[in-house]
């Protein structure tokens, strides 16, 4: 599909992935914004609202109907889990309809079930088009689901290690994420006292939703089940994610420097993802507000394992970047049109 300018409206745009999808489009070029939807602030001011999105500051937030979100040849959801899907199967099969939410994420029905507790509403291209395969699904695709923030720095920290065989499937990860990764709506836990100059784990043992969604993404890339033992941290920052992925080496001669040449193999034509000259490690600043990933690898000699790390914005490359990039893979756009790689620092 091309046009000259797409039209499109964003659900959920009061909150932080809703947000940051209306931001990342007021810079790009092919894009109309249209309806912006909410629920308990429908009829406030968006600029009260997201008052750094100042062209947007003279709309008004409008409830999340059908007949609000129709019309549009894009719909992007940024709802809470549960909610997208009662609209995306009333709007028509020809509009994009592009759900930062979990709800079509998982492909296994009973997973689903164990890990939110609710029936399985179906599943869609998946929107991680760094990992094997999935871009040529998203192309033309009018559904698509966004990935997990933390699924997606995971994944692509680990994947080429398993893709090219150097590592044993049995994988470790330890993220720590910025509190944006809540919501704005979440407050217990969130609030400053409890947060600032803090650290604390949670969802331990393998009972975060996170863990199925990045072992689904890394049997896709191995070619077998993948062991996930995930540990999310909570970290007194606003956006961010930086993720610690090991795993057991097949072969203990492996060197640093083979596992490098595996990751700059893997992501050769990658333009988001990045990795970072030798011996410098990832920094969640320096992808804040941008669509890069920056990765490292090395090897734990004495521990017979791959080690890598890798850092995300959430809100961006984590949510609404991934949005954006694959509303233009679907349309046929150049995949980078309105994303940058360019961080913040210091
Ligand atoms: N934050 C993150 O890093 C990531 C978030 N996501 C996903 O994006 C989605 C939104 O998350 P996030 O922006 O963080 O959440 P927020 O709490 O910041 O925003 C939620 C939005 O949904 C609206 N809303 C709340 N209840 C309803 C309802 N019943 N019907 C329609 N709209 C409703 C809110 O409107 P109002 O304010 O008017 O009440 C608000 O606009 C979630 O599914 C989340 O999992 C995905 C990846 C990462
Ligand atoms: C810090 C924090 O609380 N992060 C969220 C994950 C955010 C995200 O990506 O979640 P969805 O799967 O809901 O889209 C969490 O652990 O629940």
């Amino acid at each position: 599909m091309h046009m000259s300018q797409v039209s499109v409206a964003i659900a959920g745009a009061s909150g932080y992935a809703g947000g940051e999808v209306a931001r990342l489009l007021l810079g790009h070029p092919g894009v109309t914004i249209g309806a912006l939807t909410g629920a308990s602030n429908a009829g406030e001011s968006f600029g009260r609202l997201q008052p750094h999105l100042v062209p947007l500051a003279d709309r008004v937030l409008e409830p999340t109907t059908l007949e609000v979100l129709s019309g549009h040849d894009v719909v992007f959801l940024g709802l809470p889990h549960g909610q997208s899907a009662e609209i995306a199967k009333a709007l028509p099969d020809s509009t994009v309809v592009i759900d930062c939410g979990a709800d079509f994420r998982l492909t296994d029905a009973a997973v689903w079930e164990k890990f939110y507790g609710s029936p399985h509403a179906g599943s869609w291209p998946y929107g991680l088009p760094e990992l094997p395969g999935q871009r040529e699904a998203l192309a033309g695709a009018t559904r698509i689901a966004v990935p997990g923030c933390y699924p997606t720095i995971s994944s692509l920290t680990i994947a080429p290690a398993l893709g090219a065989g150097l590592v044993t499937p049995d994988v470790t990860v330890v993220a720590a994420s910025g509190t944006s990764g809540a919501g704005k709506a979440a407050k217990t836990n969130l609030l400053g006292s409890e947060v600032m100059g803090n650290v604390s784990a949670y969802g331990v043992g393998g009972v975060h939703r996170h863990t199925p969604e990045i072992a689904q993404n890394l049997r896709g890339v191995a070619g077998t089940d993948v062991v996930v033992s995930f540990t999310p941290l909570l970290v007194p920052m606003p956006r961010g994610i930086l993720a610690t992925v090991s795993a057991p080496l097949v072969d203990a001669g492996t060197t640093a420097a083979q596992a490098r040449e595996a990751y700059a193999a893997a992501y050769a034509d990658e333009q988001f993802v990045h990795l970072l000259p030798e011996g410098i490690w990832p920094q969640t600043q320096s992808v804040l507000g941008s669509n890069a990933v920056h990765l490292q690898v090395t090897v734990d000699e004495a521990a017979g394992r791959l080690v890598a790390v890798g850092v995300v914005d959430n809100l961006a490359k984590g949510t609404a970047g991934a949005a954006v990039q694959c509303m233009n893979i679907a349309l046929g756009l150049p995949e980078a049109t309105g994303l940058t790689t360019v961080g913040l620092a210091p």
